[in-house]
């Protein structure tokens, strides 16, 4: 059984309907891409997904205990602008199961310094994350992601205003989390890395969700430019992806 469902779910924002009868499971150990134009309802489906935002009816079932829950907004989103390194951003994906004011011990310092290595930002350890790039930035979020041992991992466009090198790392790394059994949902835009990403799609459109197949996607979208897809309401869904 998949670890995160969705039974009939209907979401609103300021009192009107955002999405509704969305069913489906996802997939343990997959990627699945979220898609849709602006406002059909990705980021309010993520919010109801980590548990910030009631749903009208209908439900989120998940077996991922929150401690194991984690959620990486748009970069514009985040104020990263409070005083705080590299290093103390990824040892913080300690605190939903160990607590934050526990301290560190060896073990974790240890694991600490490998995913830095992992993600090329170990010269970085100690510098302030407002002075990083973009793509330093996305990298030491990832970090801490993986220092959390994170189960469900939401991202909400991970690869914009990052550069090419960073995609390809990110990339490696997701891929990685995801053959060793994790959930990942992706809000995504670009074609090109959803070919390269997703083994599922979720495509939101008119207050509805569809699952479709990656392929026939694509398929459809051969000599569109990759940001610009055009995402037809009426391919026919996956049944594997349906409702349980
Ligand atoms: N706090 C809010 N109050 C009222 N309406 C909201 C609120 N947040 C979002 N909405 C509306 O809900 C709808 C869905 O918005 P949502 O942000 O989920 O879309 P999205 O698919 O994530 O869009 P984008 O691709 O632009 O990020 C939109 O019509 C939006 O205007």
């Amino acid at each position: 059984m998949a670890r995160l469902q969705l039974h009939d779910l209907q979401l609103a924002r300021g009192g009107q309907t955002v999405l509704e009868h969305l069913d489906g499971r996802f997939q343990d150990g997959a990627v699945t891409a979220l898609i849709g134009a602006n406002g059909a309802g990705k980021s309010t489906l993520i919010a109801a997904i980590m548990g910030m935002l009631t749903p009208v009816s209908g439900s989120v079932e998940s077996q991922v205990p929150k401690e194991r829950r984690a959620w990486l907004p748009q970069q514009l989103a985040l104020d990263l602008s409070f005083p705080m390194s590299v290093e103390e951003l990824i040892m913080s994906g300690t605190w939903p199961s160990h607590g934050a004011f526990k301290g560190y011990c060896g073990p974790h310092y240890r694991r600490g310094r490998e995913i830095m290595a992992r993600l090329g930002i170990s010269h970085l350890a100690h510098r302030q994350l407002g002075e990083l790039s973009g793509g330093q930035r996305q990298r030491a979020l990832i970090g801490r992601t993986l220092m959390q041992e994170a189960e469900l991992l939401l991202l909400d466009e991970p690869f914009a205003n990052v550069d090419a090198e960073t995609v390809e790392v990110l990339m490696d790394v997701l891929r990685d989390m995801a053959a060793k059994g994790a959930t990942l949902i992706v809000v995504l835009h670009d074609m090109e890395q959803l070919s390269r990403l997703a083994d599922d799609v979720l495509m939101l459109s008119g207050g509805h969700g569809r699952w479709v197949s990656p392929e026939a996607l694509l398929e459809y979208n051969a000599g569109q430019p990759a940001r610009a897809p055009r995402l037809p309401f009426d391919f026919p869904e996956v049944s594997h992806a349906g409702p349980a």
